[in-house]
């Protein structure tokens, strides 16, 4: 399809107009994405937006963010404006707020929060440029079984980050507390000493919402960070449910902590978390637990032989760390300073962040589509009714599933 050349010219004019065409081309609008162009949450708002095939990168990209900026109240556009300059001079309320902000459901919150995320991208964007295109910060997944030493592992390990120089903030991700009313990470005091220090900033995520939910605002959180020049990213899970692969799915570098038990202490540890692990690190190698913890390495060593590899350039490691002690977290963080460097001079960490973008978007519209869907009229009475059915055996799953859909179309 051949562009005016006003529309051009005026792509405000033209997006006002709130132009809508059918045709979705998701292929291409997947790389406002991976260029880093837009957040998966904004293109996932405003995708109507993007239905004209061959409409050039930039222009989709400055009206996308023009239109949203334009919504905006004379007093949302402060709010924005104070956030993101006091964000990237290092305000940490400004931070928290910011946070607060994209965890936000209310409606015209949302809308601020990915202005302000739009606005931090683009900073992010110029930052790379200046460091050659190298990320600006390291994000790094950290699973395990609660008491793992997780949190004495963050201390110990953000500690001598900070003495180092660097700045880290710690999100704890816990969808746990979604479901079972109880939250694992949130509720006590952890990490007292890191949570004073200046140059580190501690989160816990909310304590509503899906998983998905907590995912998005996540994603999200690790960019706020970024912008608030925090140059290690750390986010951390309990390995017990479904949160770590989705972890998994927005680092860089994904690290398991496990204590020196065996198989079933640690059935609660699924397998295939453990093919996600860049390194895994068997904590608690001090006093009487170094022998079992010597065990448990040779263990993980030989099991992890026999996992697919995943990079070109680097094999999943096992070692040994005590965080009480300290012993072996430097080594540790060599390692993992080595895995950042080898996977961005390979190009995996480029490939890898643009892909995470992609699955973003996708599990972003998922939810959206699932929500619309289970809160639809056509659908939502017959819901429980259907449900039943299967329940009972009287429907097949497969059909009730078709009623619900065919309701839901003829209902659009
Ligand atoms: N001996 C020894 N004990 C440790 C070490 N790290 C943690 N612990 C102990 O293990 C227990 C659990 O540590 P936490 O740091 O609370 O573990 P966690 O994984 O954060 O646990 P949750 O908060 O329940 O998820 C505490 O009693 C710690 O003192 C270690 O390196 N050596």
């Amino acid at each position: 399809m051949k562009i005016p050349a006003f529309l051009l010219r005026f792509p405000h004019h033209y997006f006002s107009r709130r132009t809508c065409f059918k045709s979705v081309h998701f292929s291409s609008r997947s790389d406002f994405l991976c260029t880093g162009s837009l957040t998966p949450m904004h293109l996932c708002c405003t995708k109507q937006m993007f239905s004209l095939k061959g409409l050039k990168r930039g222009l989709c990209h400055q009206a996308a963010i023009d239109q949203q900026v334009e919504g905006l109240s004379d007093r949302e556009q402060g709010l924005v404006d104070r956030l993101y300059s006091g964000l990237i001079e290092g305000h940490r309320a400004c931070l928290a707020e910011a946070i607060t902000l994209v965890e936000s459901t209310h409606h015209r919150k949302k809308k601020v929060a990915q202005v302000l995320l739009q606005k931090v991208l683009s900073y992010h964007r110029e930052q790379e440029k200046l460091n050659q295109g190298k990320p600006l910060a390291f994000r790094v997944g950290l699973s395990g079984p609660p008491g793992a030493g997780k949190s004495t592992f963050i201390e110990c390990f953000g500690k001598m980050l900070t003495e180092r120089g660097h700045k880290v903030s710690v999100l704890a991700v816990d969808p746990s507390s979604s479901t079972s009313g109880g939250s694992l990470l949130g509720d006590k005091t952890r990490m007292t000493e890191l949570s004073r220090d200046m140059n580190a900033y501690i989160r816990p995520s909310p304590t509503r919402g899906t998983l998905g939910g907590v995912t998005r605002t996540t994603n999200e959180a690790i960019l706020l960070c970024e912008g608030g020049g925090y140059d290690v990213v750390l986010v951390e899970t309990v390995g017990v449910g479904q949160s770590e692969f989705a972890v998994a799915d927005m680092v860089d570098m994904f690290i398991l902590l496990l204590p020196p038990a065996g198989g079933d202490e640690l059935q609660g540890i699924k397998r295939g978390i453990i093919e996600m692990a860049d390194l895994v690190a068997i904590n608690k190698a001090d006093g009487d637990l170094i022998v079992p913890a010597r065990r448990i390495q040779a263990e993980y060593v030989s099991a992890m032989k026999l996992l697919r590899k995943r990079s070109k350039v680097w094999r999943p490691k096992v070692m040994r760390i005590s965080a009480k002690t300290g012993e072996g977290i430097s080594d540790m963080w060599d390692k993992m300073t080595k895995f950042r460097d080898l996977v961005f001079m390979s190009g995996e960490l480029i490939a890898k962040r643009r892909k995470q973008q992609k699955v973003w978007m996708w599990n972003l519209i998922q939810e959206n589509m699932l929500e619309n869907f289970r809160s639809h009229l056509a659908v939502k009475d017959k819901i429980p009714l259907l449900e039943e059915k299967v329940l009972s055996g009287v429907l097949s799953p497969g059909l009730a599933a078709d009623l619900l859909l065919k309701a839901f179309k003829g209902g659009l």
